[in-house]
Parts: C-alpha cells; structure tokens; sequence
C-alpha cells in the first residue's frame, strides 16, 4: 500500500481535526502517501480531493468542525453511488480509506469493504449511538457545551421562578440528555429509553413548588419529542412560569476538550495502523480506556447498548 484516503461524512463533531492531523501524520512517518476528500462522500464520488502533508494539518488539532467538511449524501446511498466512488478510488490510485462518521458512514464505510475496498472507521458523533465505543468522538466536547448552557440557563431559571425545558441533540439516543442532567443537577431528563408520565411530572414540580422550590430544569432529549409541547402540557399545572430552549447547532462545535483531543489523535493513529499491516473492514473503538478495532459488520448490526447504568444512576439521584 503506497497512498491512502481519509474523509470526514454526517454530522460534523470536535475532535475530528485533531483525528485528520494524527492519521495524516502516522502515515507520513510510514512512507504513505495520504489524500484528504473534501465533504465526505460526495467528494469521494467526485475525486474531489488533495494531498495531505504535515504542514497542511497544523494548527488544527484546538478546531472544532472538520477542516475536511463534510456532507449526507443520498447518491452514496445507492449501488451507483458506491461504484462511482470505487471507480474513483481505483483511478486516484488510493488503495486505503479512513472514514470518521457516524452510524450513518459507517455503513457507507461497511458497503465499500463489502465491495472488496480496504476501509477503517472511526467512530465520530455527538449521539454516542454507536456500539463497540465507549464513547464516540464528539460526544465528551458536546457535553462540556450543554452543561456550560445548562447552568448559565440555571441562573435566570433560580432569578425568575421558571421551569426551563432544555432540548438537546442525540437523535434517538438519550445519552447526552441522561448525562448532562446528572451533571448539572437537572430535575429531570426525558429520554427515549425511559417512559415517562408527563402528569407525574406536572404532580412532582407541583408538589416541589409547594414546598419553596420555585424552579427546575428538564432536559429533554430531542428523540422524544417537541420541546414547546411539552413545555404547553406542563405550564398551567406546575404554577410556575415556563420556557423553552432549544441548544441545537451549538452542542456540536467548539474547541475540543482534553478528553475528545486524545481519542482523535489515538482512533487517527490505529486507524492507519490497521490499514497499513492489511487489516480492513474494522471500526477503532474505546473500551475500558485501550483502543480496540471491532468488524463495522458487527457494529452495523449491533445496537448500542441502553445506558442501564447512567439512566440507573439519574433514578437514585432523584432525575
Ligand atoms: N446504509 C448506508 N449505506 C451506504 N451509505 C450510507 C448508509 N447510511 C448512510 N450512508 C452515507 O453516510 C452519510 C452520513 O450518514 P448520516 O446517517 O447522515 O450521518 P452519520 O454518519 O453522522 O450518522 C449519508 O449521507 C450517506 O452518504
Ligand atoms: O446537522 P443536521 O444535519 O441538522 O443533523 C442534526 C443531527 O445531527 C446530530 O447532531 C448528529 O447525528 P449524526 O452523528 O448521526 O450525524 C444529531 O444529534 C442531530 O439530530
Ligand atoms: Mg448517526
């Protein structure tokens, strides 16, 4: 192998520069030619791509974002799509692929393998919905965003007597929202892996407005629903006022933390590591601090595991 390939695909995440920088550079020092493609996918259909050298990566290890950019491309979702991208990995002469992404990508990822192409994933999105990682790249840095919103919005919460509802990311995952909630001392968090009984709710901040506690914080993971609305069912039985705030774009950005630095730069080192000894068809993941590579088949049809544990600890802790 004499020249490989690295993008960056889906949603975008802090950590993912420093990633790029690390894998660029592990390849470097084993004599490989590297190419970044620009907006993930669709950049790899298009050949839309430059040569990555030491230079190129500096000063990007503290960005957030993806220097790369990166893209959802419907088109790599078909046959055609996956041909045209190997037609063009074939006449680029690139005989390897880096891919960070999420669940999404890393099927794209698991198609090309499929079609007999060299590829390595890497675990990359806020949601923490993908199995056989601890933690994915991004999500440490979304947290640090949310619980900074979180308790300035305490603040005005305490000043006003209101109840806030907080909506943050995680698609159908209500990681970020379990977590943040126990770290900010929320009251509660509504998640969709737990059910929950919005009259209980109303009784409960009722019950804790009689006794002086005239304001409260749920975090609301956007996979149950819409913020306003629950807000709306809850505003007249609670007696306190209500808002809404909708975190959004913000939660994904931003300079990585220590914790998202080191992971990319240990996934981007691995990744090319794999590749380079001939080992394809895997995805780097974090288990009990060591970085393992698991077949992206079996992460492809696994399912993350429910966070028993962290949604165990928001009960005792009375979330
Ligand atoms: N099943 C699939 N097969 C092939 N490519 C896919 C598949 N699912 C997603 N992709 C590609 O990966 C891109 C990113 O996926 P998406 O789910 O939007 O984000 P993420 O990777 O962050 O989960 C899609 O736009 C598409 O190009
Ligand atoms: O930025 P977009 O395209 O609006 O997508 C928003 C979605 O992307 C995420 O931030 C990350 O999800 P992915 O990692 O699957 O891309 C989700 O939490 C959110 O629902
Ligand atoms: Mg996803």
């Amino acid at each position: 192998m004499k020249k490989i390939g690295i993008l960056s695909s889906g949603g975008d995440c802090s950590g993912m520069n420093a990633t790029i920088r690390s894998a660029v550079r592990t390849a470097l020092r084993m004599n490989m030619e590297i190419v970044g493609f620009r907006k993930g996918y669709l950049g790899l259909m298009k050949g839309d791509c430059f040569t990555l050298d030491s230079k190129v990566v500096s000063g990007i290890l503290h960005r957030g974002g993806t220097f790369l950019q990166s893209a959802r491309s419907p088109e790599f979702r078909t046959p055609e799509g996956q041909q045209k991208a190997l037609a063009m990995l074939k006449e680029l002469g690139v005989e390897g692929l880096v891919v960070l992404g999420g669940d999404g990508s890393l099927s794209g990822a698991l198609a090309l393998h499929r079609l007999g192409f060299p590829v390595i994933g890497i675990p990359c999105s806020i949601d923490n919905d993908i199995p056989f990682t601890d933690m994915a790249l991004g999500v440490d840095t979304a947290l640090n965003n949310i619980i900074y919103a979180v308790d300035c919005i305490k603040d005005t919460a305490s000043s006003h007597a209101r109840a806030f509802v907080i909506e943050v990311m995680g698609r159908n995952s209500g990681y970020l929202a379990s977590v943040s909630a126990i770290a900010t001392g929320a009251e509660f968090a509504l998640v969709p892996e737990r059910e929950f009984d919005l009259a209980e709710i109303c009784q409960q901040l009722r019950a804790r407005y009689e006794e002086g506690r005239d304001n409260a914080i749920i975090i609301l993971a956007e996979g149950v629903g819409n913020g306003q609305t629950i807000a709306d069912s809850i505003k007249d039985a609670i007696g306190f006022e209500t808002r809404v705030t909708v975190l959004g774009h913000y939660q994904r950005g931003g300079a990585p933390t220590v914790f998202d630095r080191l992971l990319g730069s240990r996934f981007g080192k691995k990744a090319v590591e794999l590749l380079i000894s001939g080992q394809q068809g895997l995805m780097v993941g974090l288990s009990c601090n060591a970085i393992l590579a698991t077949p992206l088949a079996d992460v492809i049809k696994g399912e993350k595991r429910p966070q028993d544990e962290v949604l165990r600890l928001a009960e005792v802790l009375g979330i």
